[in-house]
């Protein structure tokens, strides 16, 4: 007979006890049918199994209409009475090799898996597919006391299963605002390996309008789908769409007319920062044209985020952790570019950790650090961190360490130093301005990744401009974002050049003050002269 093929996209699990006051199961499940579920797992947790296998058998008849599996959770008996696809099982139920010689060959059988060392053994004893979880927290039961993995966890996950046959899906907290995150940052980061679909409860369950809930959450997928297998790298995802220029010519014209749509449209940056800082990088800011929004109240973030143009996030100071975390979040809701600067990440535990559970909960579309941040980041030991400096001469091969990084983290990687290097995991540039009276001044980093957040909200405008907005519904962020980051670096450090030359400035008291007046200064022609910038790939 062989194997029944399954789409994994929107696998629906059901569970009766989350329908709202008055919806009908059999109801809902046809709705959700409607809607576009492609595969549905029949829950029953505390049913008795003459009643399990009758709500199995009226479920099967349903899906037949559809041509939609159904696979039974735990219990084999009822799978073999219902005659369905297969199983699924969790880690304390029936073992996977005794439920095979019991099912047959033929017969699907999934698998909850939560850490690396549970995958190796369902890929090793045959798993026909995965549910990796929990993503994220989620008040329904299956997944209510397992760690939370976040989607880098998924990630570790999906490269084990690269090249395997091993299909996936993720399950916990997962809801239609926040899968365009899921399925962005869940990939491999050796294998670029990502999930085949997404297991969903209470979103099609609980809903009043199960088909709606159904249909919204298989668009973003499909969509998602269908770029992975049309891009030819699959990482261009994240950046830019079609196919890139990849000269200095192209890089340098594009800078130049980031610039300008700064000064034309003014966007507001939304920047939570360390208060050492907070001054110059506002200051900043309007320098080059955009308007700064220096907010940190967990309400008063989540009201900004839809006026937003972008947003950043710098734990210098790690005073206001929950701000953070809503900010972050609404921005990957609302599909703001969101720029993460983890300063001193490698100093202290505390940063580490607090690095760990914002990463978790939002998507960073650009990282930026110095030696030390960035080698934290990477779980280097090239470079170390001593407070908010690093320590030593370097990494030996920084583009290979921001390349590697940007394809863990899904998102485009700023190495600062003398010399910077940017990529999204695909191309690698390297940048050779500034001045060293920029390593004499307190926050030259911090504005760095200021000014990186006005280009990435003008990176997003321009492409609003001249694109339909979100045509791939599982795109997170719109626009160059690694054109926005590298005019970030290039403007802050060309007009950093023309400020130490200038006579009236003797040291870095002056030279502060006239980095401002030159970026207010600076046009896209004197960038067109000076910029120092080499593509490596
Ligand atoms: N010696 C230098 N020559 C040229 N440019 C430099 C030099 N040092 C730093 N820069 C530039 O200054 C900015 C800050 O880089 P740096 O690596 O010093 O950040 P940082 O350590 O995070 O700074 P801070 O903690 O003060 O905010 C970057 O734009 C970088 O290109
Ligand atoms: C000096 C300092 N301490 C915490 S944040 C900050 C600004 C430069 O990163």
């Amino acid at each position: 007979m062989g194997k029944v093929e399954i789409d994994y996209s929107v696998y629906l699990v059901t569970g009766r006890e989350f329908l709202p006051a008055g919806k009908d199961y059999y109801e809902s499940l046809e709705e959700s049918l409607q809607g576009g579920v492609t595969l549905v797992q029949i829950r029953e947790k505390d049913a008795d199994t003459g009643e399990f296998i009758e709500v199995a058998r009226r479920s099967k008849e349903i899906c037949d209409k559809y041509n939609v599996p159904v696979l039974i959770n735990d219990r084999i008996d009822v799978h073999l009475a219902v005659g369905t696809a297969g199983i699924h099982i969790g880690q304390t139920d029936c073992p996977l090799p005794l439920a095979r010689q019991l099912v047959g060959p033929d017969a699907i059988i999934g698998i909850s898996v939560g850490t690396v060392s549970e995958a190796h053994k369902a890929v090793e004893e045959g798993a026909d597919y995965v549910g990796i979880g929990a993503v994220w927290p989620t008040g329904s039961k299956d997944v209510r006391n397992k760690k939370m993995l976040g989607p880098e966890g998924v990630g570790e996950i999906l490269d084990i299963l690269a090249g395997t046959g091993v299909k996936s899906v993720a399950i916990g907290g997962i809801h239609l605002p926040n899968l365009a995150q899921l399925l962005h940052s869940s990939t491999g980061p050796d294998s670029t390996n990502h999930l085949d679909g997404i297991a969903i409860i209470s979103d099609i369950v609980a809903s009043q309008t199960p088909k709606e809930a159904a249909r919204g959450l298989r668009d973003v997928v499909d969509s998602f789908k269908r770029v992975r297998s049309s891009a030819t790298d699959p990482l261009a995802l994240f950046s830019v769409q079609g196919k890139r220029e990849v000269s200095v010519e192209a890089f340098v014209n594009g800078v130049m007319g980031l610039m300008d749509v700064v000064k034309r449209e003014t966007p507001l940056v939304h920047q939570m920062t360390n208060n050492v800082v907070i001054n110059d990088s506002a200051n900043a800011t309007l320098a080059v044209g955009a308007s700064p929004i220096m907010s940190t109240h967990p309400r008063d973030v989540a009201d900004l985020s839809p006026a937003i143009g972008a947003l950043l996030i710098n734990f210098g100071t790690i005073s206001d952790k929950e701000g953070m975390l809503v900010a972050g979040r609404q921005a990957n809701f609302n599909r703001k570019p969101l720029v993460f600067d983890p300063v001193a990440i490698g100093a202290t535990s505390y940063r580490r950790e607090t690095a760990v559970d914002l990463l978790a909960h939002w998507q960073p579309t650009i990282i930026k650090g110095n030696a030390g941040e960035i080698g934290a980041m990477a779980k280097s030991t090239e470079v170390a961190s001593r407070g908010v400096d690093s320590v030593g001469s370097g990494f030996s091969n920084p583009g290979a360490v921001v390349k590697a990084l940007a394809r863990k983290r899904a998102a485009v990687i700023v190495l600062t130093g003398e010399q910077d290097y940017i990529s999204d995991g695909s191309v690698v540039l390297k940048t050779s301005n500034g001045h060293h009276y920029l390593g004499s001044i307190t926050g030259s980093g911090c504005m760095t990744g200021s000014l990186i957040g006005c280009f990435a909200a003008a990176a997003r405008l321009d492409y609003l401009s001249k694109n339909k907005a979100f045509e791939n519904l599982s795109q997170l962020v719109q626009g160059d974002m690694l054109l926005a980051a590298l005019a970030g670096v290039v403007v802050f450090n060309v007009a950093a050049e023309v400020a130490a030359e200038r006579p009236d400035v003797k040291g870095p008291g002056t030279f502060r003050a006239a980095l401002i007046d030159e970026l207010y200064n600076l046009t896209p022609e004197i960038v067109k002269k000076r910029a120092k910038v080499e593509t490596l790939s």
